[in-house]
């Protein structure tokens, strides 16, 4: 069989995470309208059947990065950092861009153009950056000597006689081994690219066993889970400042192993509950009073929001606890950022399992519960 790793690359909002789950067929990492939603690479594990005439057996190891833009706070340098070791420990990297953008890029080699708008201030900032940051994807992409694939993604968005142009201008940045025009979210051009990435992977055993389909633990996923509702229900810089915390995980005993059949009329027994408390910290008391709201009333819907998936993903009930913390400037303390790195969680867990006395519970306030 075939086996290895496949990074995804691109600013934020191409699509990366929707193409993730897309190909897993299963909600992996969270996905929000707000660009830099992905903090930490994530992986997803994809096994693959041989398909006759087509491609053989395959595990593809899927590595979701954060989105390449300039980092401001020492957290955009992590996540940025991220990126780069995902870069560094793969097969194949897929460079997906959203078709529905215009790209002004300088051509390999070329001094990048002067911006046109200069009247415009503000929207010469944003376009200039922008396409400062678009040259920077294209470059870190000319330094790999692994196969790139470009994937062009939202297709189902523009007119398809805007899509052999765009293909040609891309092209032009890299000598890319595949150009896929694709659509995340409708699922088209995805049979494609697995084929070819088969075909471009190293023959190899599986990494990991064949039914897992991430390396993130559950409670993990549950914090990712809290941090796509606090991402759909604020606005402003809310989002940005605000990170989730799993402090408490109880799960509930597993179900008797020979339950007695149900008799006639009675009901079945309701499901197990998995208790939960989590902390949410931002980084000012104004974040924390739009984070509660009025009575209590957005954390309220964050939690219900939360509550609804994180119950389909355990399949029990859930009682779900919400505390909001404020931690100031905590996107620049580096050992916070440490702390809220899931892979170290995973370490001081251990450790403290090792120790048998229950999962440590960070100082937090409580402001309201679902
Ligand atoms: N119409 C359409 N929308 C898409 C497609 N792919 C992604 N989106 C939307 O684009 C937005 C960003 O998608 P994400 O998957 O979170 O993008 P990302 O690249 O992971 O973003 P970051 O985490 O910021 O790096 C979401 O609102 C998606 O629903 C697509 O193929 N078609």
């Amino acid at each position: 069989m075939k086996s290895g790793f496949v990074s995804i690359l691109g600013r934020p909002n191409a699509g990366k995470s929707t193409l993730l789950n897309a190909l897993i067929g299963e909600k992996v990492a969270i996905v929000t309208p707000k660009a830099q939603t992905t903090r930490t690479r994530i992986h997803g594990i994809y096994d693959v059947p041989a398909k006759k005439g087509k491609h053989q057996a395959a595990q593809i190891v899927f590595v979701d990065t954060p989105g390449v833009h300039t980092p401001g706070t020492l957290l955009d340098k992590r996540m940025m950092q991220e990126v780069y070791d995902a870069l560094e420990t793969r097969d194949i990297v897929v460079l997906i861009v959203d078709a529905t953008r215009n790209y002004n890029l300088a051509a390999p080699g070329e001094k990048p153009a002067e911006t046109e708008n200069e009247a415009n201030k503000s929207q010469f900032t944003k376009s200039q950056k922008e396409r400062e940051e678009d040259e920077f994807v294209f470059r870190l992409v000319r330094k790999l000597d692994c196969p790139v694939f470009l994937l062009i993604n939202k297709i189902d968005l523009i007119n398809a006689e805007k899509l052999a142009p765009l293909i040609a201008q891309l092209s032009a940045q890299h000598r890319f081994t595949e150009v896929i025009p694709i659509s995340a979210t409708k699922k088209k051009g995805l049979d494609i690219l697995v084929e070819k990435l088969i075909e471009h992977l190293p023959v190899g055993e599986r990494y990991f066993p064949k039914d897992q389909f991430t390396d993130q633990p559950e409670r993990f996923m549950v914090a990712e889970l809290i941090r796509e509702k606090i991402l759909l229900e604020t606005g402003e810089e809310v989002p940005y400042a605000s990170a989730v915390v799993v402090e408490r995980f109880e799960e509930p005993p597993p179900p008797p192993k020979n339950p007695k059949p149900l008799k006639a009329g009675q009901l079945p027994p309701k499901l197990p509950v998995t208790r939960i408390a989590a902390a949410i910290y931002c980084e000012r008391e104004g974040q924390k009073a739009i984070l509660i709201g009025k009575g209590g009333i957005k954390l309220k819907a964050i939690g219900t929001a939360a509550r609804k998936e994180i119950e389909s993903l355990l399949g029990t009930r859930v009682f779900l606890e919400l505390f909001v913390v404020v931690q100031e400037n905590w996107r620049e303390s580096k050992g916070f950022l440490a702390t809220l790195d899931w892979r170290n969680q995973l370490e001081e867990l251990a450790k403290q399992d090792d120790e048998a006395s229950p999962p440590k519970l960070l100082k937090s306030e409580v402001s309201g519960s679902e």
